[in-house]
């Protein structure tokens, strides 16, 4: 039977593609997570998640390996994880109000061929005041995350408008994904 690696330390990944098969592995390698800021959106997270999955597929070339990126993009500029408080109130003081794009990249490898592809999902936030910033900041949730808000946790008060794919948001565009891997001759659980 051939082996899915999950090339992610989120557990957010994990869980979404758990979701829709019981049984794969997580490998997870050291990657350089910087970019070109001058590249597109799309490209940024597509290069990216391809580093992420070739760095596991090198040593698992019979697997099925994923890699994904998640960025927030905000009038062309990225919001990747924020590193401080004052850097998590700057991001959601930007997004408050306003519409931005979340971009997941991914890539799967299988026998030194890949496939890569975006999703790209429009997101809009209600008005938020300082105090809700700030409450919203002391959950601790902002610092692990793209942006500085999870859509699936306390995140989701801030939300008033989504188009696309909301497992994107997440991290892990879970039906593109499916049906990539599926096309590659990877068989899911539930096909057998
Ligand atoms: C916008 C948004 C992002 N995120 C998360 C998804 C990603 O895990 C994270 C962006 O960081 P990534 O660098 O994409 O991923 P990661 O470092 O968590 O994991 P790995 O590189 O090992 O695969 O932000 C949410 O959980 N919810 C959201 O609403």
């Amino acid at each position: 039977m051939a082996r899915l690696i999950l090339a992610s330390s989120s557990p957010r990944r994990k869980e979404i593609l758990k979701q829709v098969q019981p049984q794969f592995d997580i490998i997870t390698r050291e990657v350089d997570e910087t970019v070109e800021a001058l590249l597109a959106p799309e490209e940024q997270v597509m290069t990216l998640a391809i580093r992420k999955a070739e760095a596991v597929a090198k040593d698992n070339v019979d697997a099925y390996v994923i890699g994904a990126d998640t960025l927030v993009f905000y009038q062309d500029e990225a919001l990747g994880k924020p590193k401080s408080y004052d850097e998590a109130k700057q991001m959601l003081t930007l997004l408050s109000g306003n519409t931005h794009f979340v971009y997941t990249g991914t890539c799967i490898f299988h026998e030194n061929k890949k496939q890569v592809f975006y999703e790209k999902t429009k997101v809009t936030f209600w008005e938020l005041t300082e105090k809700e910033i700030e409450d919203y900041i002391r959950t601790g949730e902002p610092f692990d995350k793209a942006g500085s808000y999870g859509i699936q946790g306390y995140g989701a008060t801030l939300v008033k408008e989504i188009h696309g794919d909301y497992f994107s948001v997440v991290g892990l565009p879970i039906a593109k994904l499916y049906r990539t891997l599926t096309q590659m001759g990877f068989t899911f659980a539930i096909n057998k």
